[in-house]
């Protein structure tokens, strides 16, 4: 990546607490929730913890959820091992402007780049999403993934996560559907025709890390992800409460659930897709990855009819989902000169 460019450095005020990122040595918060999914649970209590820490926090870990720890190992290990490759092998499958899925080393938040490497792949494929994000074009298109030669087995092993992550997402869709007071499978049809995707994230150790962010501020746009982070530490979540910036503690083969936009828009802002971010460090490098849990390109997102009440009415328009991922995408792969799509834009 070479020195620090400007286009890494954030604006004073989304700087990171220097004391933090000198030695890599993060003060961890225990105050985000975790939540034990295990099957001899009564789903009802673990709904209700669900509620709670969607409401107050967007953000929880769970434990015992059923993903099994020697395929994260082995994606894991994947991921590092694609990295290591030469800049050169890594562009062979760089992605541009129409397919945002492949490696990619100049991804933008909000307009600022992070200080990163990623590599991007659909769960299905191909992915259909609208051609353009224009609001009359109707057109559609079919995305594919791109695999790399090397690593030998990167795709076997990134297809088999896939699926037992997927699983997973699931399966916490239908506690958060119950933890809102609707029947298990209510938001189940909106993926039917799902844009999930997965990502491997390369944070490498960086000079100036009191000036840039791995990620900056953000809010996940889809319904949830499903975060494994290695043991470095370096994502922080602003509370809901006071804003306040919490490191997120790692803790080993637990997985990070964070709320989306499309959540909180179908709650009507009772469960919240809170802003986080990712601090850097000069000595260690960090991998994560996330597992993007989107609709279909066709759904359209809208506050829940069985949410809303006469003393709650809706926050929210309704806007296509596709549109959105395809506006957000075009935003993220360069510097623009507007603002990103946000879910405020459609506030009522
Ligand atoms: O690396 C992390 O811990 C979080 C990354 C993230 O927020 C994202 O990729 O959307
Ligand atoms: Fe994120």
């Amino acid at each position: 990546m070479g020195g620090l460019d400007e286009d890494f450095i954030q604006a004073p005020e989304h700087r990171p607490n220097t004391k933090l990122t000198n030695s890599g040595d993060f003060i961890f918060s225990d105050e985000i929730p975790t939540i034990d999914l295990s099957s001899d649970r009564d789903k009802t209590t673990i709904a209700t913890e669900i509620a709670e820490a969607c409401e107050r926090w967007g953000f929880f870990q769970v434990i015992n959820h059923g993903l099994p720890s020697d395929l994260r190992r082995r994606v894991e290990k994947t991921a590092a091992d694609f990295f290591i490759l030469t800049a050169e092998e890594k562009r062979r499958v760089k992605r541009d402007e129409v397919n945002p899925m492949g490696y990619h080393d100049e991804e933008h938040t909000k307009n600022v780049r992070d200080w990163k490497e990623i590599f991007d792949f659909f769960l299905q494929d191909p992915t259909i999403v609208p051609a353009t994000p224009e609001p009359e074009d109707t057109e559609l298109r079919e995305l594919t993934n791109q695999w790399p030669q090397n690593p030998s087995h990167f795709r076997e092993v990134c297809q088999e996560y896939a699926r037992e992550v997927e699983k997973l997402a699931f399966k916490l869709l239908e506690l958060i559907s119950i933890s809102l007071g609707l029947s298990g499978d209510r938001l189940k049809d909106y993926f039917k025709e799902q844009t999930s995707f997965l990502r491997f994230n390369h944070y490498p150790p960086c000079p100036n890390p009191e000036l840039a962010l791995g990620v900056g501020r953000h809010k996940d746009g889809g319904a949830l992800t499903v975060l494994a982070q290695d043991s470095v530490g370096g994502l922080q979540v602003s509370h809901r409460s006071d804003g306040q910036w919490i490191s997120v503690k790692p803790i080993p083969d637990a997985l990070i659930i964070n709320i989306g936009n499309c959540m909180q828009v179908w709650t009507n802002d009772k469960y919240w897709s809170a802003e986080h971010r990712v601090v850097v460090n000069t000595s260690k490098e960090r991998f994560s990855i996330p597992f993007f849990f989107f609709p279909s390109h066709k759904a359209n997102i809208k506050p829940l009819e069985e949410l809303i009440r006469e003393e709650n009415p809706p926050c929210y328009k309704s806007y296509n989902w596709g549109k959105f991922f395809v506006s957000r995408n075009r935003s993220d792969f360069k510097k623009l000169e507007v603002e990103n799509i946000q879910i405020d834009h459609f506030k009522a």
